[in-house]
């Protein structure tokens, strides 16, 4: 299945608004993990959640981080997620209790369903969010519109623009 989303606006982040927000999450996240001890290790949703994940587990002195690939889109197209490669079990325990799995920006939720239904104990952290998939999230930073599509860093470039009073 592949849906093409009308997409009307444009939200651009720059690096240091990502790594803002990302440490905003992290502040945000401190102390709310199980009362034995805190959280156990972070787990970055690759691509997207691995620089926020990084700055997360920087912030909050978290040493065990691994990743679970899961890919949901082709370009702005949104295909069926599927997991391509799992974190260590030994991380996860049996339901991820204690886990924290970092991604970018929740959409339509599909990719957080998938991991949830895998690690259902897990909390799960975005930097952004849009409404529709906001239900699957339990913290995130910032909420976007449903249309608004998310630029973010790695996926842009400086590049020359036209002076508005030069343009014929
Ligand atoms: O809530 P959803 O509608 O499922 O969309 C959100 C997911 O889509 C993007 O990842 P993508 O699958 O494009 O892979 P990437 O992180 O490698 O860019 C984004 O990084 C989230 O992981
Ligand atoms: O770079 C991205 N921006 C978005 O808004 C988005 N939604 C799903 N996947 C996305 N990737
Ligand atoms: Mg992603």
């Amino acid at each position: 299945m592949t849906d093409r989303l009308p997409h009307e606006k444009g939200f651009h982040v720059s690096w240091d608004q990502i790594h803002r927000d990302a440490r905003a999450l992290a502040w945000r996240l401190d102390g709310k993990g199980p009362d034995d001890g805190g959280w156990r290790a972070v787990v970055a949703i690759t691509r997207g959640g691995m620089a926020p994940a990084m700055i997360v587990s920087r912030e909050l002195d978290i040493r065990v981080v691994d990743t679970i690939s899961v890919k949901s889109y082709n370009h702005q197209a949104q295909t069926q997620p599927r997991v391509i490669k799992a974190p260590q079990a030994d991380i996860m325990g049996d339901q991820g209790e204690g886990v924290l799995v970092v991604d970018d920006l929740v959409d339509t939720g599909k990719t957080l369903e998938l991991v949830r239904k895998l690690y259902p104990k897990a909390h799960f952290a975005t930097v952004y969010a849009k409404p529709e998939g906001r239900g699957m999230v339990d913290t995130y930073i910032t909420e976007v519109s449903q249309d608004t599509w998310i630029f973010f860093p790695w996926d842009m470039a400086l590049q020359y623009v036209e002076p508005y009073r030069g343009r014929d």
